[in-house]
């Protein structure tokens, strides 16, 4: 059986093509910098003896026109690695928000289309974006399962003391306000990674997924105890465009001074963050600006450190033990001098990085700790789309 998985994150699309059960991927894409003049889209076929790579650097407006191009090339006479769209029996998306109404991965119905519909406003650089990609495969590939898996669904397990916010209780009754967490997908993968690396069933871990968007989960046991984004995926660590923490009487001081409320979430979501601080969102132009001297882009690397490391302080209180600290996606794999930022000065939680392992390259899960650290450091590659496949096909077959 053949499973498609969409995953569109807000800058960025990816997307493989798995046979199930096998787990075996037959080709795998990464479209970035989605909505910028050097867009650049990477697809892999790995049907062949060795893998083919195709890389093609062009404007690509949206996430529509990035699906459009990914469905071309997955059908195209010479590249193409299925030769009928009937081929493929479910598409598995992403979806972001699931509000409390999905714990699980779900079918695709028009009333789930709906529900999803309906948390647009909670998660605005996401939710519509995931919707839009749901009804192109419904269109193109009209006999397949269309299936959600949502961000918010490994937070499920969090305690309510955790979840809960100090608000009058009927916000939370009637409205539904608490928090949620989101990257729960990719927590979820790292941590049973973590789990069998460490082999420790009931680990407490720390789990740091620093892409365009960032979030750090408690982990205990396998479950999430608490995550550092909320009601939408805007509070918590610095990110790539979005402001992370700060304090609410900051929206009422701009809401006072003439911003409209469209205004303000635009400028929390898509203009602060790395993009505020720095005029850059993407960390690799934000690293090359550290080393050319920028004053700016300096400091801002130290907020974004900093914040991660009160977030790893606090973590570690509540699990009250901490085996091993995950890094993980786009900035968290690939950012070594991020991660030593991250990791200097925990010597009182008994972590210890070590800065040769740590600048090592690899695309498998390594560790990168000294010899003599009690906690243990892990880089460990996330892959949401096969967590996603695994659970579409479990849907189907009613595990
Ligand atoms: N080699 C690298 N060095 C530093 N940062 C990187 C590198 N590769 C990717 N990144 C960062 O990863 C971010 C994207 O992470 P990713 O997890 O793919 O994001 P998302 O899924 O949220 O779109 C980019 O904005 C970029 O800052
Ligand atoms: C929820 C979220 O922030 O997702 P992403 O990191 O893919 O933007
Ligand atoms: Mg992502």
């Amino acid at each position: 059986m053949h499973i498609l998985v969409i995953n569109s994150g807000s800058s960025s699309l990816k997307y493989q093509l798995f046979a199930m059960p096998a787990e075996q991927p037959l080709c795998s894409g990464l479209i970035e910098r989605i909505g910028t003049e050097d867009s650049v889209i990477r697809h892999k076929i790995l049907t062949g003896q060795s893998p083919q790579t195709i890389e093609r650097k062009e404007s690509i407006v949206d996430h529509a026109a990035g699906l459009q191009q990914m469905l071309n090339l997955l059908s195209d006479s010479d590249v193409g690695v299925i030769r009928s769209r009937d081929e493929i029996t479910a598409i598995g998306h992403r979806v972001v928000h699931g509000g409390e109404y999905f714990a699980n991965a779900t079918l695709i119905t028009p009333t789930v289309k709906e529900t999803i519909k309906s948390l647009f406003s909670l998660a605005p650089l996401h939710n519509p974006i995931n919707y839009e990609c749901i009804e192109m495969a419904e269109k193109t590939f009209p006999n397949a399962k269309q299936i959600a898996v949502f961000d918010t669904a490994f937070h499920q397990t969090m305690p309510e003391y955790a979840f809960r916010y100090a608000l009058p209780d009927a916000l939370y009754r009637d409205e539904s306000i608490r928090a949620y967490g989101f990257h729960g997908t990719s927590h979820k993968y790292v941590s049973q990674k973590a789990i069998s690396w460490l082999n420790k069933p009931d680990a407490s871990l720390i789990s740091i997924h620093l892409g365009n968007g960032c979030s750090i989960t408690a982990i205990q046991g396998g479950k999430s105890i608490d995550t550092s984004m909320g009601f939408g995926p805007l509070s918590g660590l610095v990110m790539g465009s979005r402001s992370g923490d700060i304090d609410p009487s900051v929206i009422f001081h701009l809401l006072a001074n003439g911003y409209s409320s469209d205004e303000v979430s635009n400028l929390l979501n898509k203009q602060s963050g790395m993009q505020g601080l720095t005029g850059f969102s993407d960390m690799r132009d934000i690293g090359k600006a550290v080393n050319s001297g920028s004053a700016a882009a300096a400091l801002a690397c130290e907020i974004y450190a900093y914040r991660v490391r009160k977030y790893i302080g606090a973590y570690a209180a509540i699990l009250n033990r901490l085996d091993a600290l995950i890094f993980t996606a786009g900035v968290g794999e690939n950012d070594s001098s991020m991660r030593q930022r991250i990791c200097s000065n925990l010597d009182f939680l008994n972590i210890h990085l070590d800065p040769q392992k740590n600048s090592a390259l690899s695309g498998e899960i390594r560790a990168i700790h000294t010899d003599d650290s009690p906690v243990r450091i892990l880089v460990i590659p996330t892959n949401e789309e096969l967590e996603i496949a695994n659970q579409s096909f479990a849907l189907l077959h009613n595990d």
